[in-house]
């Protein structure tokens, strides 16, 4: 049987002898494979459609940044986009983590408690797991001014690439997402194209329900033709 996909090498990888690929472990990796590589992104994807479609004051600036992408390419426009390009996205970077803190598309982290701690007058004992419910951070309003406007600008000037004791949305410390800059780049390449070769507007849907983690029930519906016909 030729061995072409991601289940086909993990079928394959259960026939060795001594493989660490038990049931649990092959269960485990599906589930990460659909959840955490698969639906988190594309989740963000939609959030990001949504919320820029509700402020076109960051649509324009969003458009502004990609398209001096374009002019100062020194290429042919349907060049691939490079790295350089990629890091240079500020604005774009700012969107995505505005996205990902308002949304809270992943609502709690889990650690488990190394040594008895107190906080608050209360002991966690040792070898509790805790959850960090991370709404409570990012839409605090000692954290962060209006925190329920969706405001990519408050991102100016601020750290964009790692976790921090006031946003969590891909985690924080040695367990942090090892999926983030692969989904940013995505996302930001999705955005890219999204704004400069498109015309575009939500005409359906783009309800949220969390139960726990985000879901469109009527999907999100977009009009979309090429901008240079
Ligand atoms: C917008 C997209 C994503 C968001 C918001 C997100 C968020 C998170 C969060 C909050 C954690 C927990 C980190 C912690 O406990 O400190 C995590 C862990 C993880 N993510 Fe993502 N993630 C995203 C995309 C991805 C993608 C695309 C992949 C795989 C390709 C991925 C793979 C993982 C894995 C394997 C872990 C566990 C890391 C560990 O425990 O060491 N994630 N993610």
């Amino acid at each position: 049987m030729p061995v072409n996909d991601f289940l086909d090498h993990i079928v394959e990888e259960t026939k060795k002898e001594d493989t660490f690929l038990n049931d649990t472990n092959v269960v485990n990796l599906l589930f990460g494979l659909l959840l955490a590589g698969y639906e988190s992104t594309s989740h963000a994807i939609t959030l990001v459609t949504k919320f820029i479609s509700e402020h076109p004051n960051v649509l324009a600036e969003l458009t502004k940044e990609h398209e001096a992408i374009l002019e100062n390419r020194g290429l042919s426009e349907n060049s691939d986009i490079t790295w350089e390009e990629y890091k240079s996205m500020t604005f774009t970077h700012m969107v995505i983590n505005e996205t990902i803190r308002l949304s809270n598309m992943v609502p709690g982290i889990f650690r488990k408690v190394m040594k008895d701690m107190q906080i608050n007058g209360y002991t966690i004992p040792k070898g509790w797991i805790i959850m960090a419910a991370l709404p409570v951070v990012h839409l605090s309003a000692d954290k962060y001014e209006n925190p329920f406007v969706f405001n990519p600008w408050r991102w100016q000037g601020k750290e964009l690439n790692a976790g921090s004791k006031t946003f969590m949305g891909f985690g924080i410390g040695v367990r942090l997402c090892v999926g983030a800059e692969f989904s940013k780049v995505q996302i930001a390449v999705y955005l890219h194209h999204l704004v400069t070769k498109y015309n575009w507007s939500v005409y359906k849907g783009g309800e949220i329900i969390r139960r726990p983690m985000n879901t469109f029930p009527n999907g999100i519906h977009i009009k979309i033709e090429e901008k240079y016909q």
